[in-house]
């Protein structure tokens, strides 16, 4: 499974970082932080087995995030997981983040962009990993805020940066209010990708394709239970990017044994495999994969499908999605 060729489409930079590099980047810039043992601070960003909801699950951010604060920390962050991605052989990663999240010391959105950017392209002269950037808005900030994401990102559209996201707890119609902000991104270039039908109900995931033109979907899983949002995410061609690990955290869903992916995929809904936040959930995309595939005797060839789906997936240009072709 480690050997596989893969690719990654769903992956939160705040929620990937790795616990030594906490306490490191800590210790470098005078942060203070609950402890400087690693397996403390694996503990804490972790979530825990009996993580009730979304919310809860939500919480595990704020750690991370206090060491995110420079342009050297982005940098090294960024570079870092490409790293690590690379070593289970994936080679291609959208890595999202949410800028605003990275403000609290000083940095401009698009020194903040830029910081990621530079980790990722580091990392791409080192690896043979390619990687993009999707730019989380986060759905507890105001329109504005989504603007000003939208707007810094403008001159690193298809320089770095594909898309952008709808993040954070998930209310029941939250796309409305959003939409003057991804219409304003769908305007400028980005693709656009939206976490819903997570922890609240399928009618987000049809207001995020109706409303805001969504061409793929973060987790969906709850599609499950809504007919009208199954059909529409089948007709539109709308990919899924499916995260179990993260779903049963979350309780998006209640038991492996109930996870949707294969039946989505045998019904002909383009399914994607991710694995949404490596430190948080404490996994890796291999894992992933052969939790998925030992639970429901996927086998080689319906992998490489997958995998060829994904690649149409990806929001990256026409030479990397050819490059991509070739590992598999
Ligand atoms: O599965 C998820 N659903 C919704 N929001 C999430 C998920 N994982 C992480 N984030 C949110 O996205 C922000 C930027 O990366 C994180 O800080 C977290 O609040
Ligand atoms: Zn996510």
């Amino acid at each position: 499974m480690r050997k596989l060729p893969k690719i990654e489409l769903h992956c939160h930079l705040d929620g990937s970082v790795r616990p030594q590099t906490i306490i490191d980047i800590a210790k470098r810039e005078n942060i203070e932080i609950p402890s400087y043992k690693e397996s403390d601070i694996k503990e804490l960003v972790m979530v825990k087995k009996d993580c009730t909801s979304l919310n809860e699950y939500l919480e595990k951010f704020d750690l991370p995030n206090k060491v995110m604060q420079s342009k050297e920390s982005l940098k090294q962050i960024a570079f870092e997981l490409l790293e690590d991605a690379q070593r289970e052989n994936v080679k291609y990663i959208e890595v999202r983040f949410a800028p605003l999240l990275h403000t609290n010391k000083g940095l401009s959105v698009e020194e903040i962009i830029q910081s990621v950017i530079d980790g990722i392209k580091e990392a791409q002269n080192i690896y043979d990993i390619k990687g993009n950037v999707i730019l989380s808005c986060l759905r507890t900030m105001s329109v504005e805020d989504g603007l000003k994401v939208v707007e810094a990102g403008k001159k690193f559209i298809n320089k770095g940066v594909v898309a952008i996201d709808l993040a954070g707890c998930e209310e029941e119609r939250f796309c409305n209010k959003f939409k003057p902000v991804i219409d304003k991104a769908r305007e400028y270039g980005y693709n656009v990708t939206i976490h819903a039908g997570e922890a609240a109900s399928g009618q987000n995931v049809i207001d995020a394709i109706n409303l805001l033109g969504a061409k793929r979907i973060g987790h969906g899983v709850r599609i499950k239970d809504m007919k009208e949002a199954y059909d529409l995410v089948k007709s539109n061609k709308v990919y899924l990017e499916m995260c179990p690990t993260s779903n049963i955290q979350t309780k998006a869903i209640d038991d492996f044994n109930n996870y949707p992916l294969y039946d989505f995929y045998k019904d002909g809904i383009y399914v994607t495999l991710n694995t949404d936040n490596r430190t948080v959930s404490n996994i890796d995309l291999t894992n992933e994969i052969d939790l998925i595939f030992r639970k429901f005797n996927i086998n080689k060839i319906e992998y490489k499908n997958i995998y060829l789906n994904t690649v149409e997936a990806t929001f990256s240009d026409e030479e990397t999605k050819n490059w991509l072709k070739s590992f598999i």
